[in-house]
């Protein structure tokens, strides 16, 4: 599990300010509390305060590193409706129906984000992810580089039955549905950047697909094909093949046989999955039979950290998020609060 314990030893040396949505949450009232013992973050947690205090207390006296923000009372609430109001008039958005957004928690989350108010925001512990993700890109919005958000998740393999050990990008798993060629190439060049930022390691990418090297013969062949030469011109120096079968992409005797030539030598560490149905049933199985630690679904492309869950998630897996969004927030360089 080291990849995890150096995100969480690094997240205790910035202790950056993570906004919890749904601070109602048993799993998300544990995490906060566990994420205060690591020292891991300052939290705060989103949600109606005398409900939130009350459930704390039954693990013993609130400590010190956990704020409440209350949609309901907070100061900040008429700002952050004109702020909503502004993102998205253009929409027919008028300023009432702003503040009904702006006191949803995973709204005002990701408005305190925006504001600077907080540095960065983890939910769907509840709410699905499409709710987090169409939040996270209206108002905290895409980083100016970036041609469009995606997810990954950080899968480690950390168990005896597992022949490789250590950290996987799957991708995307959570958010673009049906890729383009030239989506799944910025999924792949994103999701490289991603493992290095994430875990320092050099990213052998993997461009999916039931076909290896012309093995099938199919349009769908065609658009991993295609988005792999996209990568290729775009970023030489990166390794990457496809299109590839999982097999041949990870296992190195498999690899021998189908590509024998492969720059990944079946060892590939970042998988990129030609659609969301690939990608998020292939991260469920991995994790739920194939016991991997799944991280995620980790945002990548936006301007500022905000991450979602898995509803099935734990508390625990809410801690490692946190962890994952202080990461970001140090290699985004979010400004420390004063
Ligand atoms: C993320 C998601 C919610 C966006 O869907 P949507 O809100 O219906 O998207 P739309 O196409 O209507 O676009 C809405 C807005 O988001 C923007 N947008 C949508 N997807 C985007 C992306 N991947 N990157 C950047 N912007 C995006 C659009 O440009 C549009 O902007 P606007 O409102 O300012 O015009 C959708 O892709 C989705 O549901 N993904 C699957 C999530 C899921 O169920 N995952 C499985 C479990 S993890
Ligand atoms: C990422 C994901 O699949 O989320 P959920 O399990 O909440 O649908």
């Amino acid at each position: 599990m080291k990849p995890l314990e150096t995100l969480l030893a690094n997240a205790a040396r910035s202790e950056r300010r993570i906004v919890l949505s749904e601070g109602t949450d048993p799993r998300v009232i544990e995490a906060a509390l566990m994420a205060r013992r690591a020292r891991a973050a300052r939290i705060m947690l989103v949600g109606p305060e005398a409900e939130i205090v009350q459930a704390l207390e039954t693990h013993g006296p609130v400590p010190e590193g956990i704020e409440i923000a209350d949609p309901e009372t907070s100061p900040h609430l008429p700002r952050m409706a004109r702020t909503y109001h502004e993102l998205r008039r253009h929409k027919g958005v008028d300023e009432e129906a702003a503040l009904d957004a702006a006191r949803q928690p995973h709204v005002f989350a990701a408005l305190m984000v925006r504001l600077g108010l907080a540095d960065g925001t983890v939910g769907g512990a509840r709410l699905t992810t499409a709710e987090i993700v169409r939040t996270a890109i209206q108002v905290i919005g895409k980083a100016p580089e970036a041609k469009l958000v995606s997810s990954f998740f950080l899968m480690l393999f950390c168990r005896d039955h597992h022949a490789k050990k250590g950290a996987h990008v799957f991708s995307d798993a959570g958010l673009v549905v049906d890729p383009s060629a030239e989506e799944m190439a910025e999924i792949a060049r994103a999701s490289a950047a991603s493992l290095r930022q994430l875990v320092n390691e050099t990213p052998r990418v993997a461009m999916l697909s039931f076909s290896t090297r012309g093995s099938a013969s199919h349009e769908k062949v065609s658009k991993v094909t295609l988005a792999t030469r996209i990568v290729r011109e775009a970023d030489p120096g990166l390794a990457i093949d496809g299109e590839i079968q999982f097999d041949a992409a990870f296992v190195p005797e498999v690899a021998l046989s189908k590509a024998s030539d492969s720059a990944l030598g079946g060892n590939a560490n970042v998988f990129i999955f030609p659609n969301l149905d690939a990608g998020n049933i292939a991260y469920k199985i991995a994790q739920r039979i194939g016991e991997a630690v799944a991280v995620g679904p980790i945002l990548q492309g936006l301007a500022k950290p905000a991450n979602d869950l898995s509803r099935g998630c734990s508390a625990e897996d809410i801690l490692h998020m946190i962890a994952v969004t202080s990461a970001q927030c140090e290699a985004q360089h979010v400004p420390q609060p004063a």
